[in-house]
């Protein structure tokens, strides 16, 4: 009885075994090493890997091994030093340390990027800034107008931005393009492209919402937090977009879109279909799940179908199965020599980078696809990707460097330089124009921020006090090896000007450090004290960093003049009013904040006098309706601690 059971079962095994053979010699193929270069004339492009990222080997260390001639990886940063030494060691990669490190090394030509989504944006244009050619991570950026910033920093400084679509660069793609132009189907009426594979966070989540359990408390997991570029159509839709386009050319729009939100309010998804209209009436089913599993095109066309199996990792195994209406179907397999997507894009974008060839997924390619993950989002109702606050804010403080410093000139022409507020009401006046507005610049300038910052231009080099100012302000906190970094790319672009410039690239590092950091800190800085700023520096880690921070510690202020109950009211009265539609409360509902306090009691009496020295103080500003907004010092102190914020928090000195 035994012995035919296990008889079928190894002829069963040994079937599978056999079926699965390529799948197995192509993995192996995969994670083996190639040989070492022994092409004398080959110049291999020294890339620098930023984010220890779980898709790092996949996309860049495998395949660089694979192509020695092409490609040699030279430095590894993470956000932990210690994880970015274990992975040089692991791979032998000369030099490690933080991104900053990476992007300051002279020998890195060009980055991998595979960190979170929302941090793209960040880190590319840190590495285009720095003079880097780029391979990021799709999709490309949180939004659109990032991608477009992207595009235009890449194009101006010459260098080149490639989005790591690898799919597209498998034989198997060319080849389902090519089936589906050469007529035998006929005129494409429909498609349907899914994108699915399980995350752990997915799958806890649909546990959770069968259980009908609480998530826990704390942060969303990374790639659910939206804030972080996080949400399924992020992560595994933006392929179906990819491919959608890929075959059709630009959408006409976008006919519907729905979305499965992960937690209520959170604007992640869960999973997420859309359909697109493309000209000639073609329209496109877009589907991506993190609980469905598969990477699939389906094609209906006048006169048959097709349907491509796995068109994500075709390299692992694949099946482009055609149907004509008027011919049998058949299978075609396209494998070439083995080679895995990652390291086909990878080869490609190497190419690029040495002018021998365009990278097929242009920057403005990339635009347009973000474009439609936008609409999409936006249809679902779930929103597009935020920019990351602090990008906005950067932008504000770039813009605001302008006004300090005309300001600053022109009171310096008239003789008389105005301080503290007055100085800020200037300042604000510059921005934003008399009247009402001026006397609101923070709180403009945000909304200016948030609307063009991405539009607008790069902050120019910094040859000069103004500049390097503009620098700081725009970049939040730079470490000296990013403030190097952008002088010397700035000055090596400006070479002709070089000798009229204050900050030059002549002599050692150190001694091009010291001139910056002299004119920051002996320059710069003091005549930023009559509006209350000042350049610091700030060691983290070992790494010195500078930023324009408040002088004025206003929390302590008032904290200083206030008593406790007051300080909590206050505090509350602020979050009230952020909270408020038209940003201001009545009396009344000021008066109503202390009956929440939960550190001590007031009396009404005692919070009218608390309101009336809120806003002496500048802390709150009175409407002639008698309602409360937030005065100036508040506004600036929103604008501040967001400073602060662009490093993580440590001892401020000098
Ligand atoms: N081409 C493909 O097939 C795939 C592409 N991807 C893409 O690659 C990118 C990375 O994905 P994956 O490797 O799965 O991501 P990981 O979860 O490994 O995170 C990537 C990196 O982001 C940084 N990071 C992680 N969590 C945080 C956090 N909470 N705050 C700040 N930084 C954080 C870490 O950098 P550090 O190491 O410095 O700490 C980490 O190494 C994404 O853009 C994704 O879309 C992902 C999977 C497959
Ligand atoms: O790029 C990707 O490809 C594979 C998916 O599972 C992953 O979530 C996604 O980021």
């Amino acid at each position: 009885m035994l012995r035919p059971r296990l008889l079928v079962a190894a002829l069963l095994a040994a079937a599978l075994a056999y079926s699965l053979r390529g799948v197995w010699q192509r993995v192996v193929r995969m994670l083996t090493p190639g040989s070492v270069c022994t092409d004398a004339d080959a110049s291999p492009v020294r890339v620098g890997l930023l984010g220890a990222a779980k898709i790092a080997p996949f996309g860049l260390l495998h395949p660089a091994s694979r192509l020695p001639c092409a490609v040699r990886v030279v430095a590894v940063g993470a956000r932990d030093a210690a994880r970015a030494a274990a992975l040089a060691k692991q791979w032998g990669i000369q030099k490690h340390g933080t991104y900053s490190t990476v992007l300051g090394l002279e020998e890195v030509e060009a980055v991998y990027l595979p960190l979170l989504n929302g941090l793209h944006y960040e880190w590319a244009a840190a590495a285009l800034r720095a003079g880097k050619h780029v391979l990021v991570e799709k999709p490309i950026a949180s939004n659109a107008a990032e991608a477009r910033s992207l595009a235009r920093l890449a194009k101006s400084r010459s260098l080149v931005l490639a989005e790591a679509y690898h799919w597209r660069f498998h034989p198997i793609a060319s080849r389902l393009k090519e089936v589906m132009r050469s007529g035998e189907l006929g005129q494409p009426t429909s498609l349907e492209v899914t994108a699915g594979l399980p995350s752990p966070d997915a799958l806890f989540s649909a546990g959770r919402s069968a259980l009908r359990l609480q998530r826990p408390e704390g942060p969303p997991p990374a790639k659910m937090d939206v804030s972080l570029g996080g949400g399924n159509f992020m992560g595994q839709g933006c392929y179906t977009v990819s491919v959608a386009r890929y075959l059709f050319g630009e959408p006409l729009r976008l006919l519907n879109a729905s979305a499965v939100e992960d937690v209520d309010g959170s604007r992640a998804d869960l999973g997420t279909s859309a359909t697109l209209l493309f000209p000639k009436g073609v329209t496109a089913v877009l589907r991506s799940s993190a609980l469905s599993i598969g990477f699939n095109v389906h094609l209906t066309a006048s006169r048959g179908s097709l349907s491509l199996t796995n068109y994500l990792f075709p390299h692992i195994y694949h099946a482009l199965s055609v149907h004509p209406d008027s011919a049998p179907a058949r299978t075609e397999r396209v494998y070439g020599d083995g080679a895995p997507t990652f390291e086909l894009q990878l080869a490609a974008f190497a190419a690029a980078v040495r002018g021998r060839s365009r990278f097929p997924i242009t920057p403005a390619d990339s635009v347009e696809n973000m474009r439609w993950i936008d609409a999409i989002y936006d249809a679902t109702g779930l929103g597009k990707r935020p920019s990351r606050d602090r990008y906005a804010r950067q932008q504000l403080h770039r813009l605001s460097g302008d006004a300090v410093y005309s300001h600053l000139a022109e009171e310096e022409a008239a003789g008389q330089l105005a301080s503290g507020e007055a100085a800020l009401l200037a300042v604000g006046r510059l921005l934003c124009g008399e009247g009402a507005a001026a006397a609101r610049p923070v709180r403009l300038l945000a909304a200016i921020a948030d609307a063009s910052f991405a539009e607008a231009p790069a902050p120019p080099c910094p040859t000069g006090r103004r500049n390097l100012l503009q620098l700081m302000l725009h970049h939040g906190f730079m470490s000296e090896a990013e403030m190097l970094a952008q002088c010397r790319a700035c000055v090596e672009a400006h070479a002709q000007d070089a000798k009229a410039n204050k900050v030059n690239v002549s002599g050692s590092d150190e001694a091009q450090l010291e001139k910056a950091r002299k004119i920051l800190l002996e320059e710069i800085s003091p005549e930023l004290e009559p509006l209350g700023m000042k350049v610091a520096q700030k060691k983290l880690q070992g790494v010195l960093y500078y930023g324009v921070v408040n002088l004025r510690d206003d929390e302590a202020g008032v904290g200083s003049s206030l008593g406790k109950p007051q300080r909590e009211f206050f505090h509350m009265l602020v979050a009230a009013i952020k909270a408020s539609e038209g940003k201001a409360v009545d009396a009344t509902d000021a008066q109503n904040v202390r009956l929440d306090l939960k550190g001590g009691k007031m009396s009404m009496d005692e919070t009218e006098d608390c309101l009336e020295q809120l806003s002496a103080g500048g802390w709150l500003a009175k409407t002639e309706e008698g309602h409360y907004s937030l005065g100036i010092r508040s506004e600036l102190q929103e604008l501040y601690p967001i400073q602060r914020a662009a490093a993580p928090a440590a001892d401020v000195s000098g």
